[in-house]
């Protein structure tokens, strides 16, 4: 056997250094199989631990299963020093080549805690898991409480051989194994948190309630037992540390409705025994301070060296992994947790992960306390490393305390890719899409290229764009309301270069701008230019993508799909000359400027556009327009530069003749952008919903879209699939509702349950996602038939869509802002925006009884054919 070093003091234990990890160095350091159960160190010798071998051989041969009757040898020898209840390896022979081995784990002799080595306990759990479920545990054989065979309780179990990986970097191994071994560790914890423990009769291990709270104080009292007058001096922010986490304690911890679960209290790689070639657990080892209580502990806890590395030593500054680097291979620690997540079930928990980490440091840090005060009296068994353990403790509270004033610490939803998208998370449907979407083939299943851009889109929004809402509604908020973010800029340039750019131009419209600006030059040709013009996708292939951009009010603009910009290039890209797109398209498709689409005016019902009143009057090679506008979103933008003015420029004619559209630069005298319109209070600054008058305004009469008189066809053309884009964005915007109300039915507490456990939630929740998946069918439905039929036969079905998908969603976010109760009527959440946004779009659409005519009359035509 190799020398043992101390590595690491168990931070679960309460004595700490008592529990200290030994390591068999120059075995496990090189990766090879350490081939015991738990490493053999020392002979027999040590004389707290002696007992009489041969009243053992008797008690073991009578109770252990499969114990040689006659042995021809029996020894005894002791496992690495210093674990906290005494390990022996018992080896027994029945013949010159038959050797059996087994594991003794007892009290320590003398006086001790009862309540800190529970060997009973051990065997409890141990037995239950490894008699009904999957966990890997070695095999308890039998429970000896008779203090006279060898002075104190023990049990016996299997001996196991396997590797036991010590450094939590795995430096040992290549990157691919790194990653099969983390993802084992985290299906392992999810095993362990998966296991009813009615069924396997452990319901009454501990108390599930209040865990997190009894946690505190009970480490709380540990430090300041090790610290204060004569012993070393305590550290304040641990003082506010413990204060902040007592009002920080997450609401689910209280909960009873979540049912007793177990809990390891020390899982960490190097409790666990991989088997000796495979990358698979085949024992969790150590569980003297397993429990009921709150799970997400044990994840943050098995999680911690991505932030501090807990191994005492000279010079150190304890940062972890996401300060020294994270090793080849080595999953993130969002990465880790959406394995875990996915395979326990259990929610995202960023909500209280700053909670979870902070406690995990705090208790580390009091332990260490613990660990540097006996140290000082001189009665340490860690060794002379335990000098560094009062700075250790401080080191942590700092990392506790920089951890908690980070903005975010993980993404608001799993990372796409490994196990989120399998992830059963939030019943939300968000992973639920991605489940089917993802799976076998059908009509709506997405091609592997879009899935992805939809994964790469998943990503960026969790990266970039929720981190930023509350950052970027604050500015919309200021007085400085009327700019711009820097950071959108930034993100606009991120996206561009992630080919997450202009998706929502369609093949067919990509192919003629191509034609047109580029004089057909393909996408490799166009160099830096090659993303301007989308990625070549059909309106359904957007739709997966255009989705969930509309789960933030912030995303579209971002990724260059906003409105009313898509719809405004289309126009161009359709119906401009080549000038048109060169001076005005192509600054658009770049981003550098935004538009803005003059339809509507005050004085009269602008549903039906045969009612428009501006002017638009041709004198020699100019137009001159006036008019009154109101509601042209985009106008209050500063970057916005182009106007599409809908106008007259023959009241005589017939009467879908009389209309036009014309280019106006916003800085042409006479265009008054006067005032920002509201809606419900939000003005939606910096993009805005304006009034605008045009006085005499003088346009080049080059500026005409395809010839008097063709407004309405252009008005056909632009709002088939710009406005199929809404339908779209609403489906993201109720997915997140849905989101949204789930986490917070978790965890408020109404009249003793949470509100996921009230029966008239249940069912609102399961009608809102009936609605919503049969609204995501219809979008889906629509834009396949504009790829298919063209947007005239489609238009039916679009119709459909825009009537449906706004309602939908109102009623899902309505929904979700009453599960959140005052809270959702604010502007804390994302949810009053987007209904208020969805709200607009049954008007700003196109009122829905247009639509619904539209159907109607369809509907009465088929009738007669
Ligand atoms: C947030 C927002 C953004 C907007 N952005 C733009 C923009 O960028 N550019 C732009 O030009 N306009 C924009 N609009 C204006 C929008 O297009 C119009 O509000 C819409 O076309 C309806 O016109 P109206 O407001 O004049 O209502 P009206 O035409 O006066 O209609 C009022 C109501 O009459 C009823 N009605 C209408 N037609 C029928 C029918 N056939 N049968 C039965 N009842 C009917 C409906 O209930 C309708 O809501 C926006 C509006 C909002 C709220």
């Amino acid at each position: 056997m190799g020398t043992l070093t101390f590595m690491s003091p168990c931070l679960a234990c309460p004595k700490g250094e008592g529990h200290a990890r030994l390591r068999p160095e120059i075995d496990v350091l090189v990766g090879r199989t350490v081939d015991i159960y738990w490493t053999v160190s020392q002979p027999f010798t040590e004389p707290p631990h002696r007992f009489d071998e041969s009243v053992l051989l008797r008690y073991a041969a009578a109770n252990v299963d499969g114990f040689p009757a006659s042995p021809t040898g029996f020894s005894v020898s002791q496992f690495g020093h210093g674990q906290s209840n005494p390990t022996f390896l018992l080896e027994v022979e029945s013949g010159p080549s038959l050797k059996k081995r087994y594991v003794l784990r007892k009290k320590p002799s003398g006086e001790i805690l009862q309540s800190a080595h529970a060997v009973e306990r051990e065997f409890q759990v141990l037995k239950a898991l490894g008699d009904h479920t999957d966990v890997p545990v070695p095999k308890v054989f039998c429970l000896c409480t008779d203090a006279s065979v060898i002075g104190t309780a023990f049990y016996v179990m299997e001996y196991l051989e396997g590797r036991i990986f010590l450094d939590p970097k795995l430096p040992e191994l290549c990157p691919n194994r790194r990653k099969a071994i983390y993802k084992e560790t985290s299906k392992t914890l999810a095993a362990i948190h998966r296991v009813d423990v009615n069924s396997v009769g452990l319901e009454k291990f501990g108390r599930r309630e209040n865990y997190c709270k009894r946690q505190i104080e009970r480490w709380a009292r540990q430090y300041l037992a090790s610290t204060g007058e004569s012993k070393p001096e305590r550290y304040p922010k641990m003082l506010e540390l413990i204060e902040w986490l007592r009002q920080h304690i997450p609401l689910d911890d209280s909960s009873e409705a979540l049912g007793p679960c177990l809990v390891h209290g020390d899982f960490r790689i190097d409790n666990l025994l991989f088997h000796p070639n495979e990358d698979r657990v085949i024992g969790v080892l150590d569980w003297e301070l397993s429990t009921l209580g709150n799970q997400m502990c044990d994840v943050a806890y098995s999680s911690l060296q991505y932030i501090v590395d807990l191994s005492l030593g000279d010079e150190k500054s304890y940062r972890g992994l996401e300060f020294t680097g994270i090793p080849e291979g080595f999953p993130s620690q969002a990465e880790y947790l959406a394995e875990y997540c996915s395979a326990s079930g259990k929610p995202w928990p960023a909500a209280d992960w700053k909670f979870y980490i902070a406690f995990s440091l705090f208790r580390g840090a009091s332990i260490f306390a613990g660990v540097f005060h006996r140290w000082i009296l001189g009665n340490a068994s860690a060794g002379d490393l335990a000098k560094h353990a009062g700075k250790a403790g401080n080191a942590l509270v700092d990392s506790a305390w920089e951890f908690i004033g980070r903005k975010t610490v993980l993404p608001n939803h799993p990372p796409p890719g490994q196990g989120a998208l399998r992830n059963h998370q939030n019943e939300s449907g968000i992973e639920r899409i991605n489940q089917y979407i993802t799976q076998g083939s059908g009509k709506f299943v997405p091609s592997q290229k879009v899935l992805d851009l939809r994964n790469r889109l998943l990503k960026f929004m969790e990266d970039h764009i929720y981190p930023m809402e509350a950052e970027f509604n604050k500015l919309a908020q200021s007085d400085a309301r009327w700019t711009i973010h820097p950071e959108e800029e930034n993100l606009k340039q991120l996206a561009k270069q992630e080919g997450l750019w202009n998706l929502w131009l369609p093949l067919d419209s990509a192919a003629r701008a191509r034609e047109l600006l580029f004089d057909g030059m393909n996408h490799v040709s166009l160099g830096k230019d090659s993303n301007l013009l989308g990625a070549g996708l059909s309106n359904l292939e957007y739709a997966y993508l255009c989705e969930i951009m509309g789960r933030s009010v912030w995303a579209p603009q971002v990724f260059n799909c906003g409105a009313p910009d898509t719809g405004n290039m289309e126009v161009l890209v359709r119906y401009g000359t080549k000038e048109q797109q060169k001076e005005w398209l192509v600054p658009l498709l770049e981003g550098h400027i935004r538009s803005g689409f003059a339809m509507t005016e005050p004085q009269v019902a602008s549903s039906d556009a045969t009612n428009i009143e501006c002017s638009i009057a041709r004198e020699g090679d100019n137009y001159i327009i006036n008019g009154e506008k109101w509601w042209t979103s985009g106008a209050m933008d500063p970057r916005c530069r182009i106007l599409i003015v809908m106008g007259k420029t023959d009241f005589t004619s017939a009467k879908h003749k009389q209309q036009s559209m014309i280019l106006v630069d916003v800085t042409t005298p006479g265009v008054k952008i006067k005032a920002p319109l509201s809606v419900f209070g939000y003005d939606d600054a910096p993009h805005g919903h304006a009034e605008v008058s045009f006085e005499n305004v003088c346009v080049p009469a080059s500026n005409i879209l395809l010839g008097e008189g063709r407004g309405f066809e252009i008005a056909q053309g632009r709002l088939g699939p710009g406005r199929l884009h809404h339908c779209m964005r609403l489906i993201g915007a109720a997915e997140r509702g849905m989101q949204l109300m789930v986490e917070r039915a978790h965890k408020r507490r109404v009249f003793g349950k949470s509100i996921a456990e009230q029966g008239s939630f249940l069912s609102d929740l399961a009608k809102c996602r009936i609605e919503l998946e049969m609204t995501r069918l219809l979008v889906l439905e629509a834009a396949d038939q504009m790829d298919r039929l063209g947007n005239k036969r489609a238009q039916g079905t679009v119709a459909m869509a825009k009537v449906a998908a706004p309602n939908m969603a109102l009623k899902v976010l309505d929904r979700a802002i009453q599960v959140h109760g005052a809270a959702g009527v604010s502007s804390k959440t994302a949810l009053a925006h987007l209904w208020a946004t969805a709200r607009t779009l049954r008007i700003a659409d196109g009122p829905d009884e247009v639509h619904l005519g539209t159907i109607a009359k369809l509907e009465l035509r088929q009738a007669r054919l």
